[in-house]
């Protein structure tokens, strides 16, 4: 029985950036208003079982933390769909913190979020605390921590948190050499019990070292799934082919991936679950100020 099942899973961004077209959309019912949309992923399947160690590579912008965040649940399919058999943990850079909460307040929150009891998070504050090496800091708004902090306070969150999966976004890479080795040692305890662990790094020696498995994703693609030692030599050949080309032919290259995902995307229908609540908070907020302005205008006159 599968773990996680990825099922012709596509995901469709919105990239027209244009706030005031956006605030313009909510008052004119979406008629001022026409939304771009981008295939960050397209098609991707493959399924993962339990104690499978999965390395998810790639160049930039190619769709890793897209895909990571589907399998975290922290953003749902466009198209497609992932069936899941357990409880996901993401462990990326500040994913899931709240930036004005200090580290004390993160701990509880993500913990009851969870699922944890207060009995559970106050007997494992300790350990969250002693593994995260924030000591006094636990105390500062985590918007005062570096990235390196902030991930450490995020990976000593998710292992505390009994996940059956965890997902790795390239929380390792902004720490030091010897927590990244504390976090692989832990990693490697989750091995050893049979769960899933999704690693996106782009440290192939790292994936090597660590997973068993490997989905290589290019620009949207998934371009190869399997065993991890194949995806590997693969994405290597591929990536030592790119390093050859020059800085120019390297822009070249990525703007003609990216003309090709644009040019795909562009008959696209945009979902309709995918209409940006913040851009709706934030012009409903303009709009009532606007109306506000002009009342206190009207009345100060
Ligand atoms: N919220 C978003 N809105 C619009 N476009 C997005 C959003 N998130 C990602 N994208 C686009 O989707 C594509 C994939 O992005 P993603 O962050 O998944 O790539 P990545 O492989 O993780 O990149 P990197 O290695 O640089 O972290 C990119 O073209 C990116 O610009």
């Amino acid at each position: 029985m599968y773990k996680v099942k990825v099922e012709n899973v596509s995901k469709i961004y919105d990239i027209n950036r244009n706030r005031i077209a956006k605030v313009l959309s909510l008052l004119t019912f979406g008629k001022l208003y026409k939304a771009k949309p981008f295939y960050a992923l397209r098609d991707i399947d493959f399924e993962v079982n339990a104690g499978d160690s999965v390395g998810i590579l790639g160049l930039n912008g190619s769709g890793k933390t897209t895909l990571s965040d589907l399998i975290a649940e922290a953003t749902v399919p466009s198209k497609g769909k992932i069936h899941i058999n357990g409880r996901t943990s993401l462990i990326a850079i500040s994913a899931g913190l709240n930036q004005e909460l200090t580290g004390e307040e993160n701990i509880r929150i993500k913990c009851l979020m969870h699922g944890l009891s207060e009995k559970q998070i106050a007997d494992r504050y300790d350990d969250i605390l002693k593994f995260s090496e924030l000591g006094e800091f636990i105390k500062q708004p985590i918007k005062n921590y570096s990235s390196g902090m902030k991930s450490r306070l995020g990976f000593a969150i998710a292992i505390h948190t009994d996940p059956d999966i965890l997902i790795v976004d390239e929380a390792l890479s902004v720490g030091d050499e010897t927590f990244a080795n504390k976090c692989i040692d832990r990693m490697r305890d989750f091995q050893e019990q049979g769960k899933t662990i999704f690693f996106v790094s782009h440290a192939t020696g790292q994936i090597r070292q660590f997973c068993n498995k490997a989905v290589w994703v290019q620009y949207g693609e998934m371009k190869q799934f399997g065993e991890m030692k194949d995806v590997v030599k693969k994405y290597a050949e591929f990536v030592n082919q790119y390093k050859n080309l020059t800085k120019d032919e390297q822009i070249e290259y990525k703007d003609k991936m990216v003309g090709i995902q644009m040019e795909e995307s562009q008959h696209l229908d945009l979902p309709k679950e995918k209409i940006n609540m913040n851009s709706v908070a934030i012009g409903t907020l303009l709009f009532l100020f606007m109306m506000f302005g002009i009342v206190f205008q009207i009345f100060s006159l």
